[in-house]
């Protein structure tokens, strides 16, 4: 019986935020929207944040990207201070931004051009990544004759083309349908596994989170900064199936509470506890005061 040779651990791809905090400037002045945030990812490792609307989410993705520069402390990639975009990170965002007037390959191939890919590297590139995703017969489609589960799988490829050591994602599967979402959760999860990179996700979705993290962080209200770190012990690969498992919901109920402590102080506690109880409408099984 023949034994494989276990894959490497990753070494590069470590994550540090370190005591951040990002103030917009606004026409009332500047305005705090995160403070005083720590987080850390490990190569190799999933980890996503969760939190109340608002609270600074995509503002950190965005820090860590190299798009936003923090106002205090730091952001750290391998241990080199992060001062602007690079294609060791690649970014997949909601909203495809996929380039319309580019074939699908041509999109994938794009940020291999601007590093100077030679043509059959990038075409050997392309080819792999789309094979893996399924998308070999749409290579020469446009952006516009696409689903928005493919033209997000085309998202995905594009950032991993050029080989990064971290993948970061905001939200990019907020604005599929359901079943469109749980087919690209197994997807990335699947291009993470193989490509051992670091991913931090952006994510509303508390069981998506669960499902695709090795950890989850969970954001206070703005100005948002850490609230609770969660490890999420449940065994790799994962399967649907789990999401069903008392470990799954102890933990879905665990980071519920959370999220909805801080979506309370954001209505001003308005809403308490005591008027949730008595609210008794049923949105698809659950109640509307575990929904909030
Ligand atoms: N360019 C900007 N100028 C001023 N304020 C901004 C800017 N971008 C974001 N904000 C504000 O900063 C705060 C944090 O925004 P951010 O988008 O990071 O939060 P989020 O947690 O990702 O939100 P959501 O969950 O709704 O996507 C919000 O109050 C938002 O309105």
């Amino acid at each position: 019986m023949s034994t494989q040779a276990p894959k490497p651990t990753p070494t590069k791809g470590r994550v540090d935020v370190r005591n951040f905090g990002l103030s917009y400037e606004t026409l009332d002045g500047p305005m705090e929207a995160v403070t005083d945030a720590s987080i850390h990812v490990n190569p190799g490792e999933f980890v996503s944040i969760v939190g109340p609307s608002g609270c600074g989410k995509s503002t950190l993705l965005n820090a860590v990207a190299g798009f936003l520069k923090p106002t205090t402390g730091d952001v750290l990639v391998d241990e080199v201070v992060v001062d602007g975009p690079s294609s060791e990170r690649g970014m997949v965002f909601q909203q495809y931004s996929l380039f319309p007037w580019k074939t699908v390959k041509g999109n994938v191939e794009f940020g291999m051009k601007m590093k100077h890919l030679d043509k059959s590297s990038r075409d050997r590139a392309a080819r792999t990544l789309l094979g893996i995703t399924g998308l070999t017969a749409f290579e020469n489609k446009y952006p516009d004759s696409l689903s928005g589960g493919m033209k997000q799988r085309v998202g995905i490829v594009r950032a991993l083309a050029t080989g990064p050591k971290v993948l970061l994602c905001d939200e990019p599967f907020g604005a599929l349908d359901a079943q469109t979402r749980v087919i690209m959760q197994q997807i990335l999860t699947n291009m993470w596994q193989r490509l051992k990179i670091s991913v931090l996700f952006v994510t509303h979705d508390i069981d998506e989170a669960i499902f695709l993290s090795d950890r989850v962080y969970c954001m206070t209200t703005r100005p948002g900064t850490i609230k609770a770190e969660i490890v999420i012990p449940l065994e790799r690969p994962r399967q649907q199936s789990m999401m069903m498992s008392s470990e799954f919901l102890a933990l879905r109920r665990g980071l519920m509470a959370l999220i909805r402590e801080e979506s309370i102080k954001a209505m001003g506690g308005e809403i308490n506890d005591l008027a949730l109880e008595g609210l008794s409408i049923d949105m698809n099984g659950q109640s509307f005061a575990d929904v909030v």
